[in-house]
């Protein structure tokens, strides 16, 4: 009998656990660690934060789904792995032991690395986790009241550039329906080279679409931009020439602001030489599989890749939904090879593939692959796009409850894409 423990259960981790117990016989035993009791739905964080959703619409309780599967499950949380023993140790002291290990633990956001920055002890909001997006909310709510300047962005180093986009359009959304956005400049500020550069060095007209749609909503932006600190009501930065000196120092005044921070790995990660790169990502074969300690497996944001191309300021490569999927697929059939004795041979689809919410219409891109020249370079806008976006949110919800392993994206996003872009061909 073989033990596979996933460690996390957010969107890589439940979908792990649930296809990692389906590849393998009754016989094995599969664990899921948790530092949470519930499944959070990540990309629902930017309407929760201008409350057009309740916290309790974006969270499924785990222990009923992963028991009707067969699956332990414990919320405990992981306060170290110990790769070279095969073992877990919990926050509560205790340990789990495993034959095969899958880390979907995430990113740890690393709002240390700007002072001032995040809503614990700094000044600027977080739409990262659900718990950051409900702070929001309230605050939101507050500014509406009172409103002022708003800057909203994403700081060096980032590799997740959609959901500032998103935050900035369905705020924008949102003020015009309050009948207060002409009492609100807005200013993106990003560490990309170029607006719609994504960490992806763009992808099919993403530049063009997304400062048109600047434009139309009469968002002001800095791009190249290196903040630097972020003190009650003022956000600092550089703004950078391509060659790296500075072309201009700024200080922008806001009452409510929200920058994407830098990740890293968790801390129960970070350091263990051969599991994670400097900055705490597993590393990861073309297999899932990490070289050093070859039982031990990694799917979504907390696995390591190198950024599309260099940039002025730092800016990281997304790992978006569909690309998870793909990793948590490949690795459950690879787990299920190496038990029954086989080489694993599966290899994740590393496609960016994006659904952008503006809060009534939104944009739409697949790069395939993830680095440029790629033989898919698509990008479209429409209001398709925010009912895609929903009915996404719905599907993933609704198969986390009822502890399905359906891919979302390729059953259902990427047949709506292959759709509109037919109708747009025809
Ligand atoms: C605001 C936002 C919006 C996004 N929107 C989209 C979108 O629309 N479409 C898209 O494709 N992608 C989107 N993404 C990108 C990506 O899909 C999400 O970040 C996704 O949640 C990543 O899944 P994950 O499983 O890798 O990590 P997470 O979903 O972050 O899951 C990690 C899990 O590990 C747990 N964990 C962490 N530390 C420990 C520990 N020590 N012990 C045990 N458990 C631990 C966490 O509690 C969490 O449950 C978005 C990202 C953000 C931040």
């Amino acid at each position: 009998m073989a033990h596979v423990v996933v460690l996390g259960a957010g969107i890589g981790g439940v979908a792990a656990a649930i296809e990692v117990r389906e590849a393998l016989k009754k016989e094995h035993k599969v664990t899921a660690i948790s530092d949470l009791p519930n499944f959070q739905f990540t990309p629902s964080n930017p309407w929760l934060a201008v409350n057009w959703r309740k916290p309790d619409e974006l969270k499924v309780p785990l222990a009923p789904v992963f028991k009707k599967k067969n699956i332990d499950f414990t919320d405990v949380g992981a306060k170290r792995v110990h790769p070279a023993e095969n073992r877990i140790e919990l926050n509560d002291g205790e340990s789990i032991s495993y034959d095969y290990l899958v880390i979907a633990t995430g990113p740890k956001l690393a709002f240390g690395e700007i002072p001032g920055l995040g809503p614990h002890g700094g000044h600027t909001h977080s739409i990262c986790t659900l718990q950051h997006a409900e702070i929001a909310s309230k605050a939101w709510e507050e500014f509406c009241e009172n409103p002022g300047p708003i800057v909203i962005g994403a700081s060096p180093a980032v590799s997740c550039f959609g959901p500032a986009y998103e935050y900035a359009m369905i705020i924008v959304s949102d003020l015009r329906k309050r009948g207060i956005r002409h009492k609100v400049p807005m200013t993106f500020v990003t560490s990309e080279p170029y607006i719609g550069h994504l960490g992806l060095g763009g992808v099919g007209d993403t530049k063009g679409l997304l400062e048109s749609a600047f434009r139309d909503r009469d968002v002001k932006w800095i791009t190249n931009a290196k903040t630097t600190s972020v003190e009650p009501g003022v956000l600092k930065c550089q703004e950078l020439n391509d060659d790296g000196s500075v072309k201009k120092e700024h200080e922008l005044p806001f009452k409510f602001a929200m920058m994407m921070p830098a990740f890293t790995g968790i801390d129960a990660l970070m350091g263990i030489e051969g599991l994670v790169n400097p900055r705490g990502f597993v590393i990861i074969d073309k297999n899932q599989r990490n070289p050093t300690f070859k039982n031990v497996f990694g799917v979504g944001v907390c696995v390591a890749i190198p950024p599309a191309e260099p940039t002025p300021v730092a800016t990281g490569m997304p790992k978006t939904g569909y690309m998870i999927e793909s990793m948590v697929t490949a690795t459950a059939h690879n787990i299920a090879a190496v038990i029954n004795g086989k080489e694993p041979k599966e290899e994740g689809t590393w496609n960016a593939v994006c659904l952008a919410d503006f809060g009534d219409r939104g944009v739409a891109f697949v790069a395939r692959p993830q680095i440029p020249p790629r033989n898919v370079n698509w990008s479209s806008q429409g209001r398709w796009v925010h009912w895609a976006k929903v009915a996404y949110e719905k599907y993933f919800l609704r198969k986390v409850r009822n502890g399905q392993s359906e891919p979302v994206y390729e059953r259902y996003i990427m047949k709506l894409i292959g759709i509109e872009r037919l109708r747009r061909v025809l």
